[in-house]
């Protein structure tokens, strides 16, 4: 499904945004705090609704399609999951599914083992029967892309999908994505992970795109000075794709200016 982001403003966050994103391609947005990317997100899965300009999916608006249509195509994995859920973990990931259910809202037999098959996927089979929230910042982020997952989207939506992560979960959900034959537009903060698992960067900076393209052209060292205003070192792996080192000494520097 292709999502195309039309001349998007909202308050003071974003400006003119023109976004088009090919189906099955997988976008990073990258850029700095507060630079846009979840309030550009949200604008997408219909979670606020810009001032100015349209989100197309699938070639439809976003606003001129009923909620629960926007819930069969795309699915969501945030922070801003709820903690206090006393659902177990097989239960959240069953949620997934809601958007899908006839009137009677009784899983299928199908639909129990995609859900049995997701939970294997994402490794939290052994946390089926645990409460959502006694698990931990990981466990909780690898439950909601089980979720999101089970949802069978056509757009999968992902901030900051990793934070909580350990590295071999980071690399697992990230390989992962890049199996599935969805859109994908998700925000990382670690740029040598969205090289690795993006077909293509844009980055934010202030409300604007101010850089977009394959990621070996956008990630090199001018960029991260003039958005992150970092003086990193830029090379390439074996595979072509760009390592950021930053030389980061004892860290005796001054801190930079806001
Ligand atoms: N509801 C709101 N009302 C007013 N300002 C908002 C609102 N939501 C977000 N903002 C502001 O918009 C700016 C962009 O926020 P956003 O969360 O989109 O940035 P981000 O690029 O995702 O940042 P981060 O990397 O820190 O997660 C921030 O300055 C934030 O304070």
């Amino acid at each position: 499904m292709n999502v195309d982001i039309r001349d998007v403003s909202w308050l003071h966050v974003l400006h003119d945004v023109n976004l088009t994103v090919g189906s099955g391609e997988v976008t990073g947005l990258i850029g700095p705090n507060g630079s846009g990317k979840s309030s550009l997100l949200r604008c997408v899965y219909r979670r606020i609704r810009p001032d100015g300009g349209r989100v197309l999916i699938g070639g439809a608006d976003v606003w001129r399609t009923p909620a629960r249509e926007v819930a069969r195509q795309i699915a969501v994995v945030t922070q801003d999951t709820p903690s206090d859920l006393d659902d177990s973990v097989e239960q959240v990931v069953a949620l997934g599914r809601i958007p899908h259910l006839g009137t009677l809202g009784r899983l299928s037999a199908a639909e129990r083992t995609l859900i049995a098959e997701t939970m294997e996927l994402c490794d939290i089979t052994a946390l089926a029967r645990r409460p959502f929230a006694t698990l931990s910042g990981g466990e909780r982020q690898r439950v909601q892309l089980a979720r999101a997952l089970v949802q069978q989207p056509r757009l999968l939506i992902l901030d900051e999908p990793t934070n909580h992560l350990d590295l071999r979960h980071q690399v697992d959900l990230l390989r992962l994505i890049r199996t599935l034959a969805v859109t994908v537009l998700v925000t990382l903060h670690d740029l040598q992970l969205a090289a690795a698992a993006c077909d293509r960067l844009v980055v934010l900076d202030g409300g604007r795109i101010v850089a977009d393209g394959p990621v070996a052209e956008v990630v090199t060292e001018d960029l991260l000075r003039a958005v992150y205003r970092v003086e990193a070192e830029v090379d390439r792996g074996h595979d072509g794709l760009p390592r950021v080192f930053l030389p980061l000494g004892r860290l005796t520097g001054p801190v930079s200016p806001g």
